[in-house]
């Protein structure tokens, strides 16, 4: 880890020291990240790419805390996530975290709608409130017409742009994005990454993108690379 990071970290909404992660199923121990650290200032537009397999998915679901790294430490608005409860740490993704995986992650028995409510309704918004602001981002990405459906009952492309809504519905301080196009077709691609982009710049939502689309990362303030581990500037 180098000096600026630490001097700077008072001011990260998200940051990372030394941060490790090594499988251990299976017969041989799989080193995927070692010493990776990571500075994100509120507002920050970050692009990670770095070849398939390379650990990218790893990196960012240690960030939003959905796993827990084997060294290192992720800290979260100044919270230690591996110091946390389940319980707790799932309050902190909750109130600071937008995520958007590969997979759309939607719950089956549920629709678009009640989905993208979910996150507000687990803040304790009031029912009402919730559903009208997740039939706006809704309507926002193209979906106005798909509101009562199931994610069974969607598109590919359809249940993608669901969840990346429901990552957005808070208005986090930080999105997670891991490939958010990547099943898109180019117009709808770009409309959701003008969507994040409108977020960052009217609310000051940091980006933290995994990519494989130059174009998009090159839009974004920094491009880093992750390659045998660690993340280096691209
Ligand atoms: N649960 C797991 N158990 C064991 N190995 C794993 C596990 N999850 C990922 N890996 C391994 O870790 C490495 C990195 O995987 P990861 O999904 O983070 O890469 P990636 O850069 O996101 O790849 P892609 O661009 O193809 O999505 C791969 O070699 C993968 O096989």
């Amino acid at each position: 880890m180098n000096s600026e990071s630490v001097s700077m970290s008072h001011t990260a909404i998200l940051h990372c020291q030394q941060l490790g992660m090594t499988y251990t199923e299976g017969p041989n121990d799989v080193e995927v990240l070692r010493s990776v650290n990571l500075h994100i200032e509120p507002g920050e537009r970050i692009a990670i790419v770095g070849q398939s397999g390379s650990g990218k998915s790893t990196l960012l679901h240690l960030l939003g805390g959905l796993d827990l790294p084997t060294t290192g430490s992720v800290w979260v608005n100044g919270q230690e996530m591996s110091g946390l409860s389940d319980k707790k740490r799932g309050l902190v993704r909750n109130e600071f975290l937008g995520f958007v995986y590969q997979f759309h992650h939607l719950l089956p028995e549920f629709t678009a709608l009640e989905n993208v409510a979910m996150p507000l309704l687990i803040r304790g918004t009031d029912t009402a409130v919730a559903k009208a602001k997740a039939a706006k981002i809704l309507n926002e990405i193209g979906l106005s017409h798909r509101l009562e459906h199931r994610p069974v009952e969607l598109s590919g492309g359809e249940r993608q742009r669901a969840a990346i809504a429901r990552a957005l519905v808070t208005e986090p301080a930080i999105v997670l994005a891991d490939e958010p196009t990547g099943n898109l077709d180019e117009k709808t691609a770009q409309g959701v990454f003008d969507m994040m982009m409108e977020l960052n710049s009217r609310i000051g939502t940091a980006l933290v993108m995994v990519t494989h689309d130059t174009r998009l990362a090159n839009k974004m303030d920094t491009v880093l690379h992750l390659e045998r581990g660690t993340l280096t500037s691209a």
